[in-house]
């Protein structure tokens, strides 16, 4: 038996990909089978956790920092942390993976113009008319991870398909059981021998191994033109 059952699910993508919804699918599938679960949603802890906090790319770092910590803190204590979080730099993310441990890296990948034409909270209308300024993906950079456990394309796969790539890792990684997947997917999942990341979330095993391959930057690395952007403006 692990001397623990807690790990962390870790979603980075650009606003609006679908991290929160995915996330909330899991969560809720694992209270089903008896799991503590906490998410640490962006949008929902920012006033406790970085009031005050501007949008320079060494304060979203110490934001990314100061939820990895809790993840951290949580997760050791056997609880399923889910953290949708744009997280949009990659050596931070990574220092996140060597600090959690039990890490488990979901890029939610969306080409930029659905991301503009689904817009659900206006922010991409207000970030291209220079309203928001400093905005990942529009006028600041998304850096893609090169390596996560899981991806999953949110204009093509649905939120099912989504959490059935997520739950297979999962297993893969030894983190659920397939008692636990049967309860939750009405059947036998097999975990895959020996899972390509399994090394890599150990926190000593951060190098990626021979023969991982690095991906180009997918098209959410890509940065929209806004009409216009003013820099240095605070989150709300
Ligand atoms: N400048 C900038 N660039 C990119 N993304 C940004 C930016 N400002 C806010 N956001 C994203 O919008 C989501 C919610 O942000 P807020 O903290 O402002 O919350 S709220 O609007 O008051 O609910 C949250 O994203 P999601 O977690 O993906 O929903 C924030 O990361
Ligand atoms: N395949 C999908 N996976 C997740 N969300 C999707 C998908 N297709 C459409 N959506 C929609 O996209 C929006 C994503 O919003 P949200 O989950 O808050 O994104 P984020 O947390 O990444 O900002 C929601 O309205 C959701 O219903």
């Amino acid at each position: 038996m692990p001397s623990t059952t807690g790990f962390t699910l870790w979603l980075t993508g650009m606003h609006g990909t679908g991290k929160s919804t995915i996330a909330a699918y899991i969560a809720a599938r694992l209270r089903q089978v008896g799991r503590q679960v906490e998410t640490l949603d962006e949008g929902e802890i920012g006033q406790d956790l970085w009031q005050g906090l501007g949008d320079s790319k060494e304060e979203r770092s110490t934001i990314v920092r100061r939820v990895g910590y809790v993840a951290q803190l949580l997760a050791r204590n056997n609880v399923a942390v889910l953290v949708p979080c744009v997280s949009p730099y990659k050596s931070v993310r990574e220092e996140n993976r060597r600090i959690i441990g039990r890490y488990v890296e979901v890029y939610v990948d969306c080409p930029t113009e659905t991301l503009i034409e689904r817009d659900s909270t206006g922010k991409y209308k207000k970030a291209l008319s220079g309203e928001i300024p400093n905005f990942i993906g529009i006028t600041e950079p998304y850096e893609p991870p090169t390596s996560p456990e899981v991806t999953i394309h949110s204009d093509t796969e649905s939120v099912e398909d989504g959490a059935a790539k997520i739950f297979q890792a999962l297993l893969d990684l030894g983190y659920m059981t397939s008692e636990e997947l049967k309860i939750i997917t009405g059947k036998k999942m097999k975990a895959n021998p020996q899972p390509k990341k399994a090394r890599r979330v150990e926190p000593k095993a951060d190098k990626p191994g021979k023969g991982t391959k690095s991906r180009p930057a997918t098209r959410a690395a890509r940065v929209a033109k806004p009409t216009s952007a003013k820099k240095g403006a605070k989150r709300k």
